[in-house]
């Protein structure tokens, strides 16, 4: 039995080998129709979704399994003690997904289920995403070692993206400026350093620079400059100009994306404008669609490998 949280939980062989799985089911989804046939998958949202929400109903769907979606506000985890909620949910289904806030909430549902929880995005990981974003470079690329430079918050998405990429042997350039407030680790991003795959860029590095590990590099990567949930945060309008004014010279467009077929991903949703100018959205939304379709694929290779232990 295994939780999906942080990637530090899984060997780079078994995310290699979800992914390989995740390919092959795409390829030939009526061969895996009845793989899951039984199954039982809670899903919960605190934060809002759509990819979260439509690629795990779905893709259970496909398998053969069956989705029950829960609304956080409608549930009672936070009126009672949350261990006995959370194991009299196991006595119901065989996988949980939840996306929670807090990484807390997360760790709580984690530590007390006796089924597979799924972190589906919290203020700390993202890693569902992450898998469909390999999946994604390995469809284009034909290589798990990709290299990706990721211009935007350090948040959720980027930590989950960064232990993946570094742990499939690529390289994760970093250009982060503004960091989202998130529990994570003290030595996180020393220990990703560490591996010789995690590069954090200085902030002032010039524009030429930047341009030569663009063309470096297999794909630009961005995200939303604040976590959904952060536009409630008490002061976030006050902050908003100064967040706006510190990233906007980081926005990815089309002097940067200049001379280069670098892909660029987005996790979505996007805000054109802000991370990413509308010409260059519109110029890759193909592959941000690719991108984001994917996350179903991906999550069906690895609730399959959650639910049967096989790697197919
Ligand atoms: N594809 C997604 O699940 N996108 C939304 C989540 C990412 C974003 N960093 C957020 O937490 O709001």
């Amino acid at each position: 039995m295994k939780h999906t949280n942080s990637f530090a939980d899984y060997t780079a062989d078994e995310l290699k080998g979800i992914l390989l799985l995740a390919e092959k089911i795409k390829k030939d989804q009526a061969a895996w129709s009845h793989v899951l046939d039984g199954k039982k998958l809670y899903t919960l949202f605190e934060k809002t979704s759509n990819r979260t929400y439509l690629s795990f109903v779905i893709g259970m769907e496909e398998l053969g399994g069956k989705a029950y979606n829960q609304k956080w506000s409608d549930s009672n985890f936070t009126i009672g003690d949350l261990m006995s909620e959370v194991k009299y949910v196991c006595r119901n289904v065989d996988c949980i997904m939840g996306r929670f806030k807090k990484a807390e909430t997360t760790l709580g549902f984690m530590k007390n289920a006796t089924v597979p929880v799924i972190n589906g995005c919290d203020n700390t990981f993202h890693p569902t995403q992450a898998l469909a974003d390999m999946l994604t470079l390995y469809e284009k690329t034909g290589r798990f070692d990709a290299k990706v430079l990721y211009i935007g918050a350090k948040n959720n998405t980027y930590n989950s993206l960064s232990e993946i990429v570094s742990k499939l042997g690529g390289t994760l350039y970093g250009l982060t400026p503004f960091s989202q407030v998130m529990a994570i680790g003290d030595t996180f991003y020393d220990d990703l350093k560490q591996t010789g795959h995690y590069v954090e860029l200085p902030t002032d590095i010039s524009k030429d620079e930047l341009k030569k590990v663009v063309a470096d590099v297999d794909c630009v990567y961005t995200d939303t400059w604040v976590d959904m949930e952060f536009f409630t945060n008490p002061g976030y309008a006050e902050k908003k100009d100064s967040i706006i004014n510190m990233m906007m010279p980081y926005q990815i467009d089309a002097e940067l994306m200049a001379e280069t077929d670098t892909l660029v991903f987005h996790d979505m949703p996007i805000h054109p404008g802000f991370e990413i100018t509308q010409d260059i959205m519109e110029q890759h939304l193909e592959t941000i669609l690719d991108e984001a379709e994917n996350r179903r694929h991906a999550e069906k290779g690895l609730l399959v490998y959650l639910l049967t232990g096989t790697l197919g």
